[in-house]
């Protein structure tokens, strides 16, 4: 854990203390693993998805999750640091929560940082199995209605006991009304305080109406005044970190994206300062594909600067060669300008798309 005063002025963020978890979810360097949408309580302002809420599922980041390979994959995928077990609620689920620390601790060694959230104080019993599993840090997330009365609350025996089992524990909120008064027992007890710039999502912006929030602009989800209430909170004292909803999009999604593409991008994927890849596509008759490969051969284009994919082998279906963009445009302008009708119809395509397999396209045009 680290003590200094941070404060980011293009995002909005600012900290005098970091947990080890934050400094790697900064890094982008965090996988994210979400251990069921099932949960016993009913924020109104929580942001689940329809996706997620209420069920049954595990994702690590945006993947589905079905086998334990799933997640130790995708952990590679983005070269993790370390991850964040989040839900719904993932103690309902405490089995798997347990088994997942272990898997991850086998696989990555000691060093592998992983945090739990989670809305329940968890018990004596509970925080030992944690602890034993491997669990680095833990951050509590009390109901609203208990924020003013935390001193003797099983929280506070349930982050007392967590310290004493050797895992880091605190408290993370949004920041609502009345997170002063969280701050003034975070200090008290001296552990740490995350606050999140309270969000609008799909799901809870109906109640967020109802309870008189609005949002601080229509380019952003962060609510209008949470800054402000966090910074009173801050003025309080203690170890306080809040992040701002605009650090989380530009800062910590995108230093996600690229240590994906670092990781996982072919020799002739371009890799964009947000993380998207960018790469040549050509659509050719599978029955011309030899053919095709020989002419890039005799054009001195060498093999790592393409990749073939020709799932099912058909002759009579497209085949797609997928190269570097440059490739792509001087090939379009060789076949522009002589003419080459050789190879049936051949189509030249440039591609931007996030750096998962199969990942989202963020912009495709055909270029001859
Ligand atoms: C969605 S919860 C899931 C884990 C657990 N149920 C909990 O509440 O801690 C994960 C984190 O999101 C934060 N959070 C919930 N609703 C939020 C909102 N509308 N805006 C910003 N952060 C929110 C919570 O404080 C919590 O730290
Ligand atoms: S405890 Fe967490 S998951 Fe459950 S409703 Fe509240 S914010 Fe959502």
């Amino acid at each position: 854990m680290s003590d200094f005063e941070f404060e980011d002025s293009n995002s909005g963020s600012f900290a005098r203390f970091l947990s080890n978890g934050c400094v790697s979810c900064q890094k982008g360097a965090k996988m994210v693993l979400f251990v069921t949408g099932r949960c016993y309580r009913d924020c109104f302002y929580c942001p689940l998805s329809d996706e997620r809420k209420d069920r049954d599922v595990v994702f690590a980041n945006e993947r589905p999750v079905y086998l334990d390979e799933d997640i130790l994959e995708e952990a590679e995928s983005m070269n993790a640091e370390g991850t964040g077990i989040t839900g719904g609620e993932p103690l309902l689920e405490s089995g798997s929560v347990l088994h997942y620390i272990s898997l991850l601790k086998s696989r990555f060694g000691p060093g592998h940082h992983i945090h739990l959230y989670t809305s329940i104080p968890a018990d004596n019993d509970m925080i030992q199995k944690l602890a034993a599993a491997g669990l680095d840090e833990i951050r509590f997330h009390p109901p609203t209605e208990m924020w003013e009365s935390l001193v003797g609350s099983d929280f506070e025996a349930s982050i007392r006991t967590a310290q004493a089992a050797g895992i880091s524990a605190g408290i993370e909120i949004p920041a609502l009304p009345n997170a002063v008064d969280v701050a003034v027992f975070a200090k008290k007890i001296d552990c740490f305080l995350n606050l999140n710039e309270l969000e609008f999502s799909e799901n809870n912006a109906d109640a967020m109406k109802e309870h008189g929030f609005s949002l601080i602009d229509n380019e952003s989800n962060a609510v209008f005044g949470s800054r402000e209430i966090a910074r009173q909170a801050y003025e309080v004292g203690g170890k306080i970190n809040f992040c701002a909803s605009r650090y989380k999009d530009a800062v910590q999604l995108r230093l996600r994206l690229i240590r994906t593409a670092v990781s996982s991008a072919r020799p002739f994927d371009e890799i964009t300062a947000d993380g998207t890849i960018i790469y040549g596509k050509l659509k050719i008759q599978s029955v011309f594909l030899n053919d095709f490969a020989t002419f890039l051969e005799d054009l001195e284009v060498p093999a790592e600067a393409y990749e073939i994919l020709d799932p099912d082998g058909n002759s009579d279906d497209f085949a797609v060669v997928e190269t570097a963009a440059g490739i792509a445009e001087e090939l379009a302008e060789i076949f522009r300008e002589d003419e080459i009708s050789d190879f049936g119809e051949v189509q030249f395509w440039l591609f931007e798309r996030y750096p998962f397999s199969n990942g989202f396209v963020v912009e495709s045009s055909r270029i001859y």
